[in-house]
């Protein structure tokens, strides 16, 4: 039986409140490098943040940059060394009407569509996450983690998702009391996504999350995904039958959907003409999926243009989707990525 909700915010404040109390408790937690502050030193440039129509924009004075989307809390571009790294439908859907079509949506609390035994079988596939709108909580500090840069050279930019910003539909379909914390860094070395899940109420839940990033890629016939030989995935292409990849390399030539289960390498790399392009690290993590529509899919998704468009992306999704995790009654999860960008 699900549990049902108290409403726990009466008020904006004291959601806002309890956001910023849990972002405070999440800078606590024990980690290989503690996030420091952003530099007030005035001795330079300096990261510029502003919002504007419901999105977020972060710059390096390098130039970098990353736009965030509040709906959903969907990263919709990251540009770094003059090259947009990811890949967005012309036809997306930016108005909040239905999930982004590229960029990187967030998929929680179930992957897919959801199991009728289970208690997300009333969620839309991919779950509430990537559909509601987040809030924005501000450029608490920047965090180098395993980011080499900090200081002005990076700005970490926080948002927050409770139970109580749910739809009634959704608030319905899954009663449980939770909260979310989606850090976006942008540092000169790359960008950091973290995704920090709370049980906030009294009874545990299940759930798996995904961070289903749409990188964009010159030419699908010449890239190849490394790092995933020798593991096992269930290939949804072929009735979610389980296989093992034997080559270190995998090259898509056609529709390619694969959950890969704990994977032993942290890193998995895209190559494009034989030279690095991007290299995408689980943080927390130990499943990826790999997903290109190819032809007939790309037809079928209206959303999706141009047709073509799936010669120049390629999803490789960082998350927890092999089983469910479990939190219990105030227990915290973490999990993310790394992405570094090679010119
Ligand atoms: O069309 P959606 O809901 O955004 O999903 C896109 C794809 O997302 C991938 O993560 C799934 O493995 C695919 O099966 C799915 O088709």
């Amino acid at each position: 039986m699900e549990a049902s909700i108290e409403p726990q915010y009466n008020t904006i404040s004291s959601l806002t409140k309890t956001l910023h109390e849990l972002i405070s408790q999440t800078l606590q937690m024990d980690r290989p490098n503690k996030p420091s502050a952003i530099s007030p030193s005035g001795t330079g440039p300096q990261p510029s943040v502003h919002s504007e129509q419901g999105r977020v924009i972060a710059s390096l004075p390098t130039g970098d940059s990353v736009e965030v989307l509040l709906y959903g809390a969907t990263v919709v571009s990251w540009k770094a060394n003059g090259r947009e790294n990811l890949w967005v439908s012309e036809a997306a859907k930016l108005d909040g009407s239905k999930p982004v079509r590229g960029g990187v949506p967030i998929v929680f609390p179930c992957f897919g569509p959801p199991p009728k035994d289970h208690a997300t079988s009333a969620l839309p596939q991919h779950g509430f996450a990537r559909n509601t709108t987040w809030e924005y909580l501000g450029k608490s500090s920047s965090e180098s983690g395993k980011l080499a840069s900090g200081g002005d050279d990076s700005v970490k930019l926080d948002f927050g998702l409770s139970s109580s910003q749910l739809s009634e539909d959704a608030k319905k379909a899954w009663g449980y009391d939770f909260a979310l914390v989606y850090s976006v860094t942008l540092a000169r070395d790359g960008l950091q996504t973290m995704l920090n899940v709370q049980n906030k109420g009294d009874k545990a839940f299940e759930f798996q999350m995904l961070l289903h990033t749409y990188f964009r890629i010159d030419n699908i016939s010449k890239v190849a995904i490394n790092g995933l030989g020798s593991t096992t995935y269930i290939d949804k292409v072929l009735n979610a039958t389980e296989h093992q990849q034997s080559s270190p390399s995998l090259q898509i030539t056609g529709e390619v959907d694969r959950v890969y289960k704990s994977i032993k390498l942290d890193t998995t790399s895209i190559t494009q003409d034989g030279k690095s392009r991007l290299d995408v690290t689980r943080d927390g993590l130990s499943d990826s999926v790999v997903w290109n529509p190819w032809i007939e899919k790309a037809k079928s998704m209206g959303d999706f243009e141009p047709k073509d468009g799936y010669k120049n992306m390629v999803c490789v999704e960082v998350g927890a989707v092999d089983g469910w995790t479990k939190l219990e009654a105030g227990e915290t999860f973490e999990g993310g990525m790394i992405v570094k960008s090679h010119a």
